[in-house]
C-alpha cells in the first residue's frame, strides 16, 4: 500500500546542538534502512524548507504508524499521512 507522507522538521531552538545532531545522524541511519528495505520508496527535500515529502510502501496503516513513531525526530516533526490508490488513467 502506497502512502505519501509531508514531514515538517521543527526542532526546538533550546535543544542542545550535540543531543539534535545525534538524533539527525540516528534518523538518517533509520530513514536509510527502511530505504533498502523497499519501505521508504521516495524521499525529496522540499526546497526552501526543512521538510519533505516522502512516499512509503507499506503493509497497512499499523505498519506506517510504526515506523512514523519510531523515527528519531519523530517528537520534533509535524506529519501528515496521505493514502494512495490507483488512478484509472494511470499507465
Ligand atoms: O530531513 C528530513 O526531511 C527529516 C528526516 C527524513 C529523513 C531524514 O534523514 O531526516
Amino acid at each position: 500500500m502506497l502512502y505519501l507522507v509531508h514531514m515538517i522538521v521543527r526542532i526546538p531552538r533550546d535543544l542542545p546542538k550535540e543531543e539534535a545532531q545525534k538524533i539527525i545522524a540516528e534518523e538518517k541511519a533509520y530513514s536509510q534502512e527502511l530505504q533498502r528495505a523497499g519501505k521508504w520508496v521516495h524521499l525529496w527535500r522540499i526546497t526552501g524548507e526543512y521538510a519533505n515529502y516522502s512516499v512509503f510502501d507499506v503493509e497497512s496503516n499499523d505498519e506506517l504508524h510504526d515506523i512514523l513513531s519510531k523515527l528519531p525526530l519523530f517528537p520534533f516533526m509535524k506529519i501528515k499521512v496521505t493514502p494512495l490508490a490507483k488512478h484509472p488513467s494511470a499507465i
